[in-house]
């Protein structure tokens, strides 16, 4: 199936309450074990790529041409979306829409409001026209961010309004309390705020910094309107975890295939374990009956 926009999926996971996993994409390991886990688990993903890594990866035709070929050669049934994360610019999200990515975030929430409202109007013009998704975000996500460790800045109720009404996205990304990489102690969201944010604005919620949020916090942010849950540091752990498990247990090999292949099956484990949790499995059935 080629890639599909995140818009259709978002608004289904709602109405239904369950949520869509957004899995980080770090290397070509991690798009085979999503895809497999997304196929296994009958569930609609959103495999993602940090605008931070895009480089690192070898650009955005790299990055979308790697995904298309996967998806055809693993004969892919399950809906995929491909999404920018944490886009940095307009011309960056434009320059991912260009080369296929089915759904962009531009994430203009460290500069003043007006601005973002600005340039994520800009963003969702060019995507529209397209069939692309945009998300965008108000508030400070805390923790880890492009190199830099921040706090947590609650999203004003005010600003979600202005940006949702003022440019149409899809999806918003309303900072509440969660951090990204590890928590120090028990996460803690604000399930009252969300509530009035998630009301005020009507359409999905996506909840950035996930890897570590208790079950029962989870479900209650799925209840409160989350239909996209986004999930990195989970996965680079326990990869990282069976990656030194396996250079320990076979010192003298030098075969990738025999170093990697274990981690690999551990991020579709992970992955399989968060799309049981967030309730999307099984729902790509649905989706393909009636699409
Ligand atoms: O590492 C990145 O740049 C991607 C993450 O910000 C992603 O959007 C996310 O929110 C993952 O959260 P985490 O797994 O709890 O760190
Ligand atoms: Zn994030």
């Amino acid at each position: 199936m080629a890639l599909v926009s995140m818009k259709e999926l978002v608004v289904k996971a709602k109405e239904e309450q369950y949520a869509i996993g957004q899995f980080n994409v770090n290397g070509l390991s991690w798009v085979h074990a999503i895809l497999d886990a997304a196929e296994e688990e009958e569930a609609p993903v959103i495999l993602a790529v940090t605008d931070r890594l895009i480089d690192f990866l070898g650009g955005y035709k790299t990055v979308a041409a790697m995904v298309g070929a996967l998806l055809e050669e693993k004969r892919i049934r399950v809906p995929v979306v491909l999404h920018l994360d944490h886009g940095k610019t307009v011309d960056r999200c434009v320059k991912a829409i260009d080369a296929g990515f089915s759904s962009v975030m531009f994430d203009g929430s460290h500069g003043p409001i007006d601005q973002n409202i600005r340039d994520t109007r800009q963003v969702v013009d060019y995507a529209a026209a397209r069939g692309v998704s945009v998300e965008a975000e108000v508030g400070t996500v805390g923790g880890m961010e492009d190199g830099l460790i921040g706090g947590i800045r609650y999203a004003d109720l005010h600003e979600c309004k202005r940006l949702v009404e003022e440019t149409g996205i899809d999806a918003l990304a309303a900072a509440l309390g969660s951090v990204h990489g590890k928590y120090q102690g028990e996460p803690q969201l604000g399930f009252e705020e969300m509530e009035a944010v998630s009301q005020a604005v009507g359409i999905p919620l996506v909840l950035h910094g996930a890897s570590g949020i208790p079950l029962h916090q989870l479900q209650r942010a799925i209840r409160l309107g989350h239909a996209k849950i986004n999930i990195n540091t989970d996965c680079v752990t326990a990869w990282t975890a069976e990656l030194r498990k396996t250079l320990a247990n076979h010192p003298e090999t030098t075969d990738p295939r025999t170093l990697l292949t274990p981690a690999r099956e551990v991020i579709k484990e992970t992955v399989k374990g968060k799309i049981r949790e967030f309730g999307s499995c099984g729902k790509a059935r649905r989706w393909a009956e009636v699409n």
